[in-house]
């Protein structure tokens, strides 16, 4: 099976991933650290260099490369990966995939990414609690149809990392 993480911008994809890999002992594979692995360049430097339509291009086709795979792999993907190129349908149709939303409130998302800003490029310019909260409220409006199409929801707010893994595998199994 294929546990495809989604999600905004810190809500916990890459590092419930990881452990979520070691409970499982599932592969992990992070599709941004993929893309930055193959582009050998960070995710920043791509947008800066190469423009966000380049990455976009490089995630859709690194997403459908993944989902081939008939191995057990926890897949955590970028913020924007299900809200481009159809990604989302191929995430839904593709067989032996589950989908699963990390869901979070705009309070939580604004704080976590004021503090963790510097390597997400679509955010890495704002500057207070204030001006992150527009942004978000904004951003996440545009892409909450995506990601509520996931097959499981699971909340963050308020939660340790241990019962976000906890939550997850009692909807899983
Ligand atoms: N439930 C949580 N409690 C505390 N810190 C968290 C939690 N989930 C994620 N983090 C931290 O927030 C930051 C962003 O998480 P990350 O896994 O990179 O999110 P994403 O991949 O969704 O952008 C990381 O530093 C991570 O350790
Ligand atoms: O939301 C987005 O469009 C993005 C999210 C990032 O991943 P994380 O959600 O893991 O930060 C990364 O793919 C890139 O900076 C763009
Ligand atoms: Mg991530």
């Amino acid at each position: 099976m294929i546990i495809v993480l989604i999600g905004y911008m810190a809500s916990g994809k890459t590092s419930i991933g990881k452990k979520l890999k070691d409970k499982l002992n599932y592969n992990f594979i992070d599709l941004d650290d993929l893309i930055e692995e193959k582009e050998d360049m960070s995710v920043t430097n791509v947008f800066k260099t190469k423009g966000e339509v380049y990455f976009r291009k490089q995630e859709a086709y690194y997403l459908k490369e993944v989902l081939k795979s008939k191995e057990d792999i926890i897949l955590s993907v970028g913020g924007g990966t299900p809200c481009y190129s159809n990604n989302m349908n191929t995430i839904l149709e593709a067989p032996h995939v589950k989908s699963i939303y990390l869901k979070a409130t705009i309070p939580t998302l604004a704080e976590k990414l004021l503090r963790k800003k510097a390597k997400r490029p679509l955010i890495a310019h704002i500057k207070t609690l204030e001006e992150m909260t527009e942004f978000i409220g904004k951003h996440l409006f545009e892409r909450i149809s995506f990601y509520n199409q996931a097959e499981i929801h699971v909340s963050i707010d308020g939660k340790e990392k241990d019962d976000i893994i906890e939550d997850i595998l009692l909807e899983l199994f």
